[in-house]
């Protein structure tokens, strides 16, 4: 039999770090890592010797040595870091794997004011930033992702579904007036590594996401289906940062149906895209995947 695959790491690793600023101002970031090492440990797992293994233990603790030096500013940067501090400190590790998720915590406002050291746990969805990072020969290959995850949004109009193919299965009908609501999930991968500002392509895209789905704050933006809508957000982050490559997105359409119970309808009582009832499951579920087209790609 053969050992197809096998590493090994700590996961769910939680780190809180505080940034004290000299005019009292505090900054603090929760991120929570996962990390898979790569190496000759096949001995481990087949004969039970592990002298060439980093105990997943040592593992969480590099974890927060690297949390202690890095500034964690975003968790890419500190992804790459950590990664890089694995291969560094352990010759006979040749991969390492990183995840870092960022929980988010926005500033609370107190009186109007932005409080100098308190935080409410804010509802902007994760960011987390992946990292592979290999020897390779006598260098290092490196490959960031980004990525955002768990953002929920709804719009309550300027949404609809009309003129889908339809056949004796096909029950649901055209719409041009409904709910459209979805969780956000984004990955985009980086054609450069360094010299990247993370934090900042994070927030650009997250605009893209706002933008493209609710569109202008007064009119907002039709969306004549979440493939559409998806579709644009994703060519428009493309279009804003030259530093990714590719776009890929999933979004579960959320759905919430008309309430057209029995009591509504033998009391006569109508329904007038007002009073819904919000489903779990099943959900719709739209993907896609945009690439630059590779004669327009940067040359980094
Ligand atoms: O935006 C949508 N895309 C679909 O593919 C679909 N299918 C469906 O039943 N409702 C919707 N809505």
């Amino acid at each position: 039999m053969d050992l197809a695959s096998f590493s090994h790491g700590k996961r769910k690793v939680r780190i809180g770090k505080v940034r004290r600023r000299p005019n009292g101002v505090n900054e603090f970031v929760e991120y929570v890592v996962g990390v898979q090492l790569e190496g000759a440990t096949e001995a481990s797992f087949t004969k039970g010797d592990n002298t060439m293994v980093v105990a997943t233990d040592t593992v969480k603790n590099v974890c927060y040595v690297v949390a202690k030096r890095d500034d964690m500013n975003s968790p890419e940067e500190y992804g790459i870091t950590l990664a890089r501090k694995f291969l560094d400190e352990y010759s006979f590790v040749t991969g390492v794997r990183v995840e870092a998720l960022e929980k988010p915590w926005s500033r609370a406002i107190v009186n109007g004011s932005e409080h100098v050291h308190g935080f409410l746990r804010g509802g902007q969805g994760e960011h987390v930033g992946y990292v592979e990072m290999r020897r390779l020969g006598s260098g290092i290959s490196t490959s960031v992702e980004g990525r955002i995850e768990k953002l929920d949004v709804l719009k309550t109009t300027q949404s609809g579904w009309e003129k889908f193919y339809r056949d004796r299965y096909t029950v649901l009908p055209d719409t041009d007036e409904r709910i459209l609501a979805t969780t956000v999930s984004v990955v985009w991968k980086l054609s450069q590594t360094q010299e990247v500002d993370y934090s900042s392509i994070y927030r650009t895209l997250l605009n893209c996401v706002y933008d493209g789905f609710f569109g202008d704050p007064k009119m907002g933006k039709y969306s004549p289906g979440v493939q559409n809508t998806q579709y644009l957000i994703a060519h428009r982050m493309l279009e804003l940062v030259p530093e990714i490559s590719e776009v890929s997105m999933v979004l579960p359409n959320i759905h919430f149906l008309p309430c057209t119970i029995p009591a509504f309808v033998k009391n006569k009582i109508q329904f007038e895209d007002d009073v819904f009832i919000p489903t779990d499951e099943p959900q719709g579920e739209i993907r896609c995947t945009l690439k630059r087209p590779t004669s327009l790609r940067a040359k980094y």
